[in-house]
Formats: C-alpha cells, sequence, structure tokens
C-alpha cells in the first residue's frame, strides 16, 4: 500500500539530511508505527508521502502511485491527522468538517456522526475558537475520516487526550483497519504503539535502525525477567533476576529450593527498553 525506498530529505539543499537512505513498505489494512525522539524525521517522511514536501532523492508510492506525480487521485485516497490543528476558528464543528469535505471527489462521511464518534456531539455546533487543544486534535482526527481513506497518517493522534478519549481513539483507529484502512502512525509513545502496531520501525536522526512487529523486536532484542518475592523471617523480600543470565538463573533455583515464595511472575521487556537498546538513549 505504500512504499518507499532510499528517501532522502534534506531542508537546506545539501548534504545535511533531516531523512537519509529510508525505505519501508506498509501492506494493506497494517497499523505501521513510526517511531522516533524529536526531531528524528518522522513528520518530514509522512510529508513527502502526502505531497506537503517535494520528493527529492529516493522512490515512494502510495496505492501504487508515484508520489512524483502527487495528484488528486491521491488527495481523495488519503486521509491527515497532523498534531498542529489547522481549523477555521470562527466556523462550528460541524461547518469546520462541511467546507473540509467540499474539497473531495469522492462520496464523504456525514460531519455529525464522525464528531460524535470523537466525543464531541455537543459541542458540534459551537465555534472551534471556543474549543480546547485536545478537542481541537479530535476534530482534526474526525475530520481526518471525512473522505473515507484508504490509507490514514496519524501524527501523535492521541498526545495530551485523557485517559478515557486515548481510549476512544485507539478504538476507532482498530475499527478502520478491520474495515481495511491502513494505517501510517508517528508516535512517541510506546505503549500506544505496542498496542496498536502490526509493525514499527525505530527513527533517531533521520535513519531507521530497525524494523519488525513488536513481538519479534522483543524475542530479537529483548530479555525476560523474573519478578520474585519471597519472606526471610519476618521480612518482605523481592528480587528481579534475568531468565537468560547464569547466575541469576542458579538465584532463582535457590530462592525456589530455600525460602517461602509469596509471588513469583515473569516481566516481558518493554518496546522502551528495546528501543534503548537498540539506539542507546531514551526516547523523548
Ligand atoms: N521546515 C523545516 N526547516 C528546516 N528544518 C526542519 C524543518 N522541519 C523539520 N526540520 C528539521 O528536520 C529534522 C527532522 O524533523 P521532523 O519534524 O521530521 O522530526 P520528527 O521526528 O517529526 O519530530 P517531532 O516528533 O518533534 O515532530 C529536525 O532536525 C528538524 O529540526
Amino acid at each position: 500500500m505504500i512504499k518507499v525506498t532510499n528517501l532522502y530529505h534534506s531542508y537546506s539543499n545539501d548534504e545535511n539530511y533531516a531523512v537519509r537512505d529510508v525505505s519501508f513498505e506498509i501492506s494493506k489494512g497494517e497499523i505501521f508505527g513510526f517511531l522516533g525522539p524529536s526531531g528524528a524525521g518522522k513528520s518530514t517522511t509522512q510529508k513527502i508521502l502526502i505531497g506537503l514536501l517535494p520528493l527529492q532523492k529516493g522512490e515512494g508510492f502510495v496505492d501504487n502511485k508515484n508520489i512524483r506525480k502527487s495528484t488528486r487521485a491521491l488527495f481523495n485516497l488519503i486521509g491527515v491527522s497532523f498534531e498542529r490543528p489547522n481549523i477555521y476558528k470562527k466556523l462550528t464543528g460541524v461547518e469546520n468538517l462541511a467546507f473540509y469535505s467540499e474539497m473531495f471527489s469522492v462520496p464523504t462521511e456525514d460531519p455529525l456522526k464522525l464528531l460524535k464518534m470523537v466525543g464531541l456531539e455537543e459541542a458540534a455546533h459551537k465555534k472551534a475558537g471556543g474549543y480546547s487543544k485536545g478537542m481541537l486534535q479530535r476534530l482534526v482526527f474526525a475530520r481526518s475520516m471525512i473522505n473515507h481513506p484508504k490509507i490514514w497518517f496519524l501524527d501523535e493522534p492521541t498526545s495530551g487526550l485523557d485517559p478515557n478519549t486515548t481510549s476512544v481513539i485507539k478504538g476507532i483507529i482498530k475499527e478502520k483497519q478491520q474495515q481495511g484502512t491502513t494505517v501510517f502512525l508517528t508516535t512517541h509513545n510506546m505503549h500506544i504503539a505496542e498496542e496498536l502496531c502490526d509493525r514499527v520501525a525505530f527513527i533517531t536522526n533521520g535513519e531507521i535502525s530497525a524494523i519488525d512487529s513488536p513481538r519479534s523486536l522483543k524475542l530479537k532484542y529483548g530479555e525476560s525477567f523474573v519478578n520474585i518475592e519471597y519472606r526471610e523471617g519476618n521480612i518482605l523480600k523481592k528480587e528481579i533476576l534475568s531468565l537468560t543470565d547464569e547466575k541469576h538463573k542458579q538465584r532463582i533455583h535457590e530462592l525456589i529450593s530455600k525460602t517461602k515464595i509469596e509471588t513469583m511472575h515473569t516481566q516481558e521487556a518493554t518496546l522502551e527498553q528495546i528501543f534503548i537498546k537498540i539506539i542507546g538513549k531514551e526516547l523523548k
């Protein structure tokens, strides 16, 4: 559905690349996560794919269409929800969506239905100028579904939203995926990525360091631990021991045979830990 090969981009038109030799493919119906710290090149890559930035070097195809020849057909089939909302403050929520829907030459969704989906029904007929930051973000998210996009570009769709709204947004993304929508999601949030993405790419300094499913990355790079709580006399003690380190394994046997175990459970490495292991720094 999306294919990118050897993509480079320089804002200064020199060798100072914001994106360097980036290649990946996204299949139909897949949720693909682009994970990286601020300034890694995530937005730059997305902007090239949606035609907001020119393709300088490399190749890109969206729905088998060459992005060099970015056309109206491409605009009609994608949905874009980016972090900085560009919304008409003097128009209501419904009016903003209705206005936006005029730009497409494909059937569009009922604005009110979309606003209801994201919990904005009560604000639907109020001016967007009075919306909070989170409401504007939901409005942009709703707007990005107006043309029933086949391919959906989401940039930090849940950042700054409360847990309830986050869960609603995640539910909508999963539902759309089940209906066959392909999702290209960029985020700093490892939990969202772990929960939603079929595959993720780790990107830093414009380069991709790993691409795989969260599960495979964990199997490949993750170390499992066992978390043991045991009693020594009246004191409850706790140890976290590696399941791969020989000394730790011996210690696990020792604790099992010589102490009274209260609780014992395995602890899988998180995607965040894997990121630090591969990239060498935290995702911030
Ligand atoms: N319009 C611009 N002009 C010049 N440099 C830019 C421009 N936009 C981005 N950059 C630079 O390109 C690099 C990649 O930025 P990009 O916005 O793609 O990163 P990002 O991973 O999306 O970051 P964030 O998570 O903060 O949005 C950074 O070094 C950034 O400073």
